[in-house]
């Protein structure tokens, strides 16, 4: 892998196209949960039940209230005065596949990327039997059939005995590369939060985020469709960063103030790596894509510098305990905090308009 790209190589780059390369402390990940005695399988207490661990938000779960598509709003940035974006995408390479049933019964396959800027393991959840990775089927020099299985790169799906990858005259599932090109396929950029979707923290929605992506792709009238969950923890400045944003929160410091009280950009992440890996995907190009996000920054960020991406519609993500006036979704002062400073501060008119409507349609905030 080429030498890595450093933030400080781009220092007149705005933060959402800089690299923002950071090295993290290793997380170290808890196995098992065993809070208060709970073992897996056995209830936890309720308050540390956030959204995003409770099996009814889970992708697939029978919520009817929201089976529906979700709405969209076009997009056109063919117009726009592009942002400063790196000229060139990261290279990435999807080294392996495999299948993973989720415990609601949807099943994705999750790709794992390797690339020639930071050395990280990035991601994508891919939903549906439509998407597949250019780089993953390439043939490798001197690989055997059960080298390419092993890697993920088989059309179909894998049985005790099979001996080919390619097309298996014993699966059920189509065996054709590309897509339905009727529909453009739902997208979710999703930037790591180890926190909010790990260690059940009340503090953002990043969870509910993640479930609520999953689950609108898995939906039975969905065609499928792509998690690019990418490792820029904290909005790019780390784990630990994080944390010491949060302690600066719990002295009174808004989440934006934290961050430049420790002397990062509001928001240091980046998503050409993203672009790179849509493209990989077969999702550049004219048929486009609609983008889950309620950040305006993203939209032309991950069409790439070139526009090699296009996102045709945006699907607003509105937090659940808006949706539902407080039914569902997360509880607590510190998310309160956290979204009010989202759409005051980082949000531009139109989406900040949108969502203090649906917070005051709610009861949450007078507008
Ligand atoms: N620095 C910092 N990062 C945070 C904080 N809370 C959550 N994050 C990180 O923020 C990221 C999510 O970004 P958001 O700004 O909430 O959402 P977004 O991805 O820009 O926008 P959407 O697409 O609309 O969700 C995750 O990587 C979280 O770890 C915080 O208080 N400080």
């Amino acid at each position: 892998m080429p030498a890595l790209i450093l933030r400080e190589a781009m220092p007149d780059l705005p933060s959402h196209s800089s690299p923002s390369y950071v090295l993290s402390p290793l997380a170290r990940k808890i196995p098992d949960y065993d809070l208060n005695g709970s073992r897996p399988g056995s209830p936890l207490p309720d308050t540390l039940l956030s959204p995003a661990f409770t099996p009814p938000s889970t992708p697939g779960s029978d919520t009817p209230l929201y089976q529906k598509e979700p709405k969209s709003i076009p997009v056109d940035t063919s117009l726009q005065r592009p942002p400063k974006l790196l000229e060139k995408l990261p290279e990435v390479e999807c080294i392996v596949r495999a299948r993973i049933p989720t415990v609601t019964g949807a099943e994705m396959f999750l790709h794992l990327y390797q690339n020639n800027v930071d050395g990280k393991e990035h991601l994508a959840i891919v939903f549906g039997d439509n998407i597949r990775s250019k780089s993953l089927h390439a043939v490798w020099p001197g690989e055997t059939e059960r080298d390419r299985m092993t890697r993920g790169a088989y059309t179909g799906r894998l049985h005790p005995g099979r001996v080919s990858s390619r097309a298996d005259p014993q699966s059920s599932t189509p065996e054709h590369i590309g897509r339905d090109n009727h529909t453009a396929p739902l997208v979710r950029i999703h930037s790591e939060c180890y926190t909010g979707e790990t260690a059940w923290s009340a503090r953002c929605d990043c969870g509910e985020q993640l479930d609520e992506a999953a689950r609108l792709m898995s939906l039975p009238s969905s065609s499928g469709g792509v998690i690019i969950y990418l490792r820029q923890e904290g909005r790019g400045i780390g784990l630990g960063e994080k944390l010491k944003a949060y302690n600066l929160q719990d002295l009174g410091s808004d989440t934006v103030e934290a961050n430049l009280l420790l002397r990062h950009p509001a928001d240091a992440r980046s998503y050409g790596m993203a672009t790179a890996m849509l493209l990989d995907l077969g999702l550049g190009g004219d048929t486009g894509i609609r983008l889950l996000t309620n950040n305006p920054d993203k939209i032309r960020a991950v069409e790439g510098p070139k526009r090699e991406v296009v996102v045709k519609e945006r699907v607003a993500m509105v937090p659940l305990a808006w949706k539902t006036g407080g039914k569902k979704g997360i509880h607590s002062d510190e998310i309160e905090g956290y979204l009010r400073t989202k759409v005051g501060k980082s949000l531009a008119n139109d989406d900040r308009v949108t969502l203090l409507m649906q917070a005051s349609r709610s009861g949450k905030w007078a507008i």
